[in-house]
C-alpha cells in the first residue's frame, strides 16, 4: 500500500513551507525529491517521518492514519538518513549501529551477536569495515553519511527516508552507495523516499521524480520524464543544456 500524502499543509509559525501535497509513495519504488534550498524537501520528509506534525491534510502509512500509529511503531516501518547528525559523547561506530535495533528489541533486551552479524554484514556491504571501531565524531563527513545509510539498511524497515544522502560522498563512492541503495530496494522490495541536489542522479537512480518549488509540487512522474530542460529550467531559474553520453542523459546548467 505504501504512504499516501493527502492535502498537506504545514507551515514554520506564520511561514507557509508546504501547500497543498499530494503524493504516493508506492512500495518498493525509489523517490527523488528535487528543489532549490528551503523548498520544503526536508521538511516534507520529516513530516513523513512524524518528527513534524501536520497542520492540515492527512498522512496514511500502509493505509492507518500516521497519526494512529505510536511513535515506535513509525519507526519500526520507516529507518531515517538525516542530512547529518551531531553526537556530543564518544561512541563507536559499532556500538552507534547497535542503537539502530533499539526500536526493535523488547523491553530490556540487549542486542546480541547475531544482531552484531548483520550490523558487520551491511559494514562489508557498504565497504566501511574498516570504520568499526572508529569514533563517530572523529569520521569524516563523508564517512558519517555512510554510517548513518548503514544504520538504516540494517533497520531492515520498508520504507527509508533519505535526506540528502550522498551529498558529502566523492564521486566515487556516490555511485557506489546509488548502486547499493537501487539494489537493497530492488532485493528486498523496499521503498526509498530521498532528496537530492544532482537532478542526473534522479534521473539515473529513481524510479520517480518529485519536483518541490516554494513548497509546492510542480511536478510528478516517471524521473526519466520528470527531469528535463523545461522543469530544470522552472526549478533553477536557469538554462540547462542535454548532453547524451554512454552512460545516458545527462543534463548540465549553462
Ligand atoms: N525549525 C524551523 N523553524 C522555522 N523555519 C524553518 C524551520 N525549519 C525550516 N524552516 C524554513 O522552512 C523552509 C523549508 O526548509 P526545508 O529545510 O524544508 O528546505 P529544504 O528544501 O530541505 O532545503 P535544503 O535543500 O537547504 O536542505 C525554509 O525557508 C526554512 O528556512
Amino acid at each position: 500500500m505504501g504512504i499516501e500524502i493527502k492535502n498537506l499543509n504545514f507551515s514554520y509559525g506564520k511561514k507557509q513551507v508546504l501547500k497543498n501535497i499530494n503524493l504516493n509513495f508506492e512500495k518498493g519504488k525509489i523517490y527523488g525529491l528535487l528543489g532549490l534550498n528551503g523548498s520544503g524537501k526536508t521538511t516534507l520528509l520529516k513530516l513523513v517521518l512524524n518528527l513534524l506534525k501536520e497542520d492540515q491534510g492527512m498522512i496514511f502509512l500502509e493505509g492507518r492514519a500516521k497519526k494512529d500509529y505510536r511513535e515506535e511503531e513509525i519507526s519500526k516501518n520507516i529507518a531515517y538518513v538525516p542530512q547529518s547528525i551531531t553526537i556530543t559523547y564518544d561512541i563507536s561506530v559499532m556500538d552507534f549501529l547497535m542503537m539502530g535495533f533499539n526500536p526493535f528489541l523488547k523491553l530490556f533486551e540487549k542486542p546480541n551477536r547475531e544482531h552484531e552479524e548483520i550490523a558487520e554484514d551491511y559494514l562489508r556491504q557498504v565497504q566501511i569495515s574498516h570504520l568499526r571501531e572508529k569514533n563517530l565524531n572523529s569520521l569524516s563527513g563523508g564517512e558519517l553519511q555512510m554510517v548513518l545509510i548503514t544504520r538504516a539498511l540494517i533497520q531492515n524497515t520498508d520504507f527509508i527516508v533519505m535526506d540528502e544522502p550522498v551529498s558529502n560522498l566523492d564521486l566515487k563512492n556516490q555511485r557506489y552507495i546509488m548502486d547499493k541503495i537501487r539494489e537493497v530496494s530492488r532485493k528486498y522490495n523496499k521503498t526509498m523516499i530521498m532528496s537530492l541536489h544532482d537532478p542526473n542522479l534522479i534521473r539515473k537512480y529513481c524510479d520517480r521524480a518529485i519536483l518541490l518549488k516554494q513548497g509546492e509540487i510542480i511536478g510528478e512522474g516517471i524521473a526519466v520524464e520528470s527531469i528535463n530542460r523545461k522543469n530544470l529550467r522552472e526549478i533553477y531559474d536557469m538554462p540547462f543544456e542535454k548532453i547524451e553520453t554512454t552512460n545516458g542523459t545527462n543534463y548540465v546548467a549553462l
